[in-house]
């Protein structure tokens, strides 16, 4: 795009930082109110020259079939490629792992740094993924009657159900809220949208880690109650973790990876679409993310991650510890001639091993390479995508990231299966709200697509089937 890059050396304008309330300005939104200005004027040069580019064809049978195909949004921080996997901002996972900065402790990379890439298309330096964890840090605050809410809630209501529970009631201190009824113009909007992703991003480990603590106390053991708080010399990972009451330096790691990985998945998948649905109608942050996290918690999608533990743990209890891949296909083919889907396996979109499967595979064989859970996985690998693939009606055979992310969870202890998608929700908020403030930043309306009734799909293209509904 060298005619966008010409443009842009003639009309660098760098909007000065806003305050908004006493909030001080920040480095990253500084960065952000140099990058918008520039960002914006390139979409209108791509809409003037591209604006009526045909996207494709849309026909009867993709408005049936839950519009795969159909390409209909726009999302600013990341694309899939069916073979190739995720592209975060243009970068591949394998080739931006090692480029992530690195915290004060820790061999793998800090998830602020992955915040600060989805929102500014730039690796940020370690001093700036470093400020970025101390605002983080410095945000990590949730109301006490919303302790006092989650704290109530029974040890039985779904992790997931008291995630989106509390983000809901955090909507009770939305800038964003706020300043729109107030009647503040449409060109700041995406301001208090970015003081709110942050706030909402800081408070998740908090909110999160009363969950987890909450739900695996003792029978008759209170609630976390008041005192829960953040540590400002701890990463924001490492802060969740401690929260958590995990104290080893390599699950703080194995963290780090899971948060910094689960985080986007370009904005069609069912929590990435419903937050960018409900935000394009000004819903807050708050509200759109608690929708996406209802969204999150189905099994087609993250809680996948719960079932594929369970699956494989229960297969573990049928088989035993030396199962052949005979008997092993054999309780696979049992699974899918009962109807149901084999968790961790399948896509809408990718076609391959999905590489966030590969690098969460890989990271296990180093360092928990005896884990009999383990073994299962790699059997399950080598049967899963040859019986799926028979018949062919299995778009993609292969692992999809849930195939082995609770098989590492379990084996540092964490071992409550219902909380998983939880783990991957605080994650997927670093890419959902990403690309839901890009879409405040470029105004995107509300989305409204058109629907139809079979009989208007008879009356459009012919007579001869007449439904009798
Ligand atoms: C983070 C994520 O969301 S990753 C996905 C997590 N979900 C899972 O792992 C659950 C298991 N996988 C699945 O259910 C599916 O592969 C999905 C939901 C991920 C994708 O669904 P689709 O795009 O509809 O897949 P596809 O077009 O290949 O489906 C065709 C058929 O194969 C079946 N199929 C797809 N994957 C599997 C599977 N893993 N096991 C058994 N059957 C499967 C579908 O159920 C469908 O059957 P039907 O025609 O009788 O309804
Ligand atoms: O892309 C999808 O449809 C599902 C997925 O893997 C994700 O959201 O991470």
């Amino acid at each position: 795009m060298d005619h966008i890059a010409a443009h842009n050396q003639s009309s660098k304008v760098a909007m000065p930082p806003t305050k908004l309330g006493n909030t001080t300005p920040n480095t990253l939104h500084q960065r952000m109110s140099e990058i918008v200005p520039n960002r914006l004027s390139d979409i209108r040069i791509i809409r003037t020259k591209y604006g009526k580019g045909n996207l494709g064809n849309v026909t009867v049978d993709m408005a049936y079939g839950g519009m795969r195909g159909i390409v209909g949004l726009i999302w600013e921080v990341s694309l899939l490629d069916p073979e190739k996997g995720i592209t975060l901002r243009t970068h591949s996972l394998p080739e931006l792992l090692p480029r992530l900065p690195r915290g004060r402790r820790g061999s793998e990379p800090m998830p602020e740094g992955m915040l600060w890439l989805l929102l500014t298309g730039e690796v940020p330096t370690k001093e700036e993924a470093l400020g970025l964890s101390a605002e983080l840090a410095k945000r990590g605050v949730v109301e006490p009657w919303i302790e006092d809410v989650l704290d109530q809630c029974p040890k039985t209501l779904h992790p997931m159900t008291q995630l989106s529970y509390a983000v809901n009631a955090c909507q009770h201190s939305s800038k964003f809220a706020k300043a729109y009824a107030s009647g503040v113009p449409k060109d700041t909007y995406w301001q208090y949208y970015f003081e709110d992703c942050l706030d909402l991003i800081a408070k998740l480990p908090l909110i999160a880690a009363r969950i987890y603590r909450n739900v695996t106390r003792a029978e008759g053991a209170p609630p976390v109650g008041r005192g829960l708080s953040v540590d400002v010399s701890l990463d924001w990972s490492g802060n969740f973790a401690r929260m958590m009451g995990f104290e080893s330096d390599e699950f703080d790691d194995m963290l780090r990876l899971f948060l910094t990985i689960h985080c986007d998945h370009e904005g069609g998948n069912v929590s990435a679409h419903t937050c960018h649905v409900v935000s394009s109608a000004l819903a807050d942050p708050y509200l759109s993310f608690a929708a996406c996290m209802n969204g999150l918690a189905g099994p087609l999608h993250g809680l996948a991650n719960q079932e594929c533990l369970l699956f494989i743990v229960k297969m573990r209890e049928e088989l035993g510890d030396n199962a052949s891949n005979d008997q092993v296909e054999a309780y696979v083919r049992a699974i899918i001639k009962s109807g149901q889907v084999i968790p961790g396996y399948g896509h809408a979109v990718l076609r391959k091993t999905d590489p966030r499967y590969t690098c969460q595979k890989e990271w296990a064989e180093m360092h928990l390479p005896d884990d009999p859970l383990l073994k299962l996985v790699g059997q399950l690998f080598e049967v899963v995508p040859r019986v799926l693939a028979e018949g062919g009606k299995v778009k993609n055979p292969w692992p999809n990231v849930d195939a082995a992310s609770g098989v590492l969870l379990n084996h540092y202890g964490l071992k409550e299966t219902n909380y998983y998608t939880v783990l991957f929700g605080v994650s997927r908020a670093l890419g959902v709200l990403s690309g839901t403030l890009w879409a405040r930043i470029c105004g995107l309306p509300i989305e409204r697509p058109k629907s139809l009734t079979s009989e208007e799909v008879v009356r459009l293209f012919g007579p001869e089937v007449s439904p009798k509904m």
